[in-house]
């Protein structure tokens, strides 16, 4: 059986260590190589070791040299152009998971999907997927309903993008469907009466939370509350590695968890 070669970037992150661990135990999946940020202090380190398993071979590095399959990102906005120029230049397919880019490395992004097949997620868990299909029947079922929605998500403090990905794309589904125009994040002071055209978010930031999101449809004298809640950041790191199964088999384009999941 020939394996998929995979390259991580931000190897030595909280994703990256899981997603190489993981890797690592699946009989179709190498890792070939580890990518980190130009200064950082582990560079040169085994990647293994840094995910706190035995050595992989596999040094963490600032640039990719060789030859792989695909490359699985979850790292920081600051390293777009690197993985966009080396999934380019060595025809890698992309699992990019990594959120808060801008509109215009969102646009990149397509483009990319011309020459390679990327999938673009910001969350790859299965529960997550399903609770974005059961938002979205319920804005369907609600849609002219006079119902709120809001979103309170809720991370590990040091989570550098707020709100998150996850909750963005709950809001964007929810508005495609129920027409909301006002994305508004947070109140304070005298904003007045709810207008019922916005989606409200709320980023809560604590402790070591792995990423947990409600969504809530508020009626007068009832309210629907969808809750997904990770545990650990396994389901993130496996959707990750199905992800990378799916894609390396897929004509260049852009793709989603959906395609992935068959939801
Ligand atoms: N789609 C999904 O399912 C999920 C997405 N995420 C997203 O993934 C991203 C990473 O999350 P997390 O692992 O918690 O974050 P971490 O900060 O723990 O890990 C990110 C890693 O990327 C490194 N890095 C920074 N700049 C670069 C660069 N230029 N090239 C390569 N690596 C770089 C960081 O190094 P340094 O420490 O030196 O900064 C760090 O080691 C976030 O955007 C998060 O929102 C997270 C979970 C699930
Ligand atoms: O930073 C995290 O941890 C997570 N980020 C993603 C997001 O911004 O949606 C996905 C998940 O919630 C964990």
């Amino acid at each position: 059986m020939e394996k998929i070669r995979v390259v991580v970037s931000g190897a030595a992150g909280r994703m990256g260590q899981r997603v190489i661990t993981l890797a690592a135990e699946e009989p179709d999946l190498a890792i070939v190589g580890a990518l980190e940020a130009p200064n950082h202090p582990k560079l040169g380190q085994d990647a293994g070791v840094v995910a706190g398993r035995e050595p992989l071979g596999v040094p963490l590095s600032a640039e990719f040299q060789g030859k792989a399959d695909v490359l699985i990102d979850f790292s920081h906005v600051s390293g777009f152009d690197s993985v966009v120029r080396t999934c380019r230049n060595n025809r890698l397919a992309l699992v990019f998971a990594t959120t808060g880019i801008t509109p215009e490395q969102e646009r990149a992004l397509v483009e990319l999907a011309e020459f390679v097949p990327v999938i673009r997620s910001p969350n790859m868990s299965l529960a997550v997927n399903v609770a974005m299909k059961l938002c979205q029947m319920a804005a369907e079922a609600l849609k002219d309903k006079d119902a709120d929605v809001e979103i309170i998500e809720r991370h590990h403090r040091f989570k550098e993008d707020a709100p998150s990905g996850t909750a963005l794309q709950f809001g964007n589904l929810i508005s495609q469907i129920m027409g909301q125009i006002v994305h508004r994040h947070g109140r304070q002071g005298r904003p007045g009466r709810r207008p019922h055209e916005e989606i409200g978010y709320h980023a809560v930031r604590v402790g070591d939370n792995p990423g947990e999101h409600t969504i809530i449809f508020g009626l007068l004298g009832e309210t629907l509350e969808i809750t997904v809640r990770a545990t650990n950041r396994d389901a993130y790191a496996k959707g990750a590695l199905a992800a990378a199964r799916f894609v390396v088999k897929q004509p260049p384009g852009l793709y989603g968890m959906r395609d992935v999941l068959g939801l």
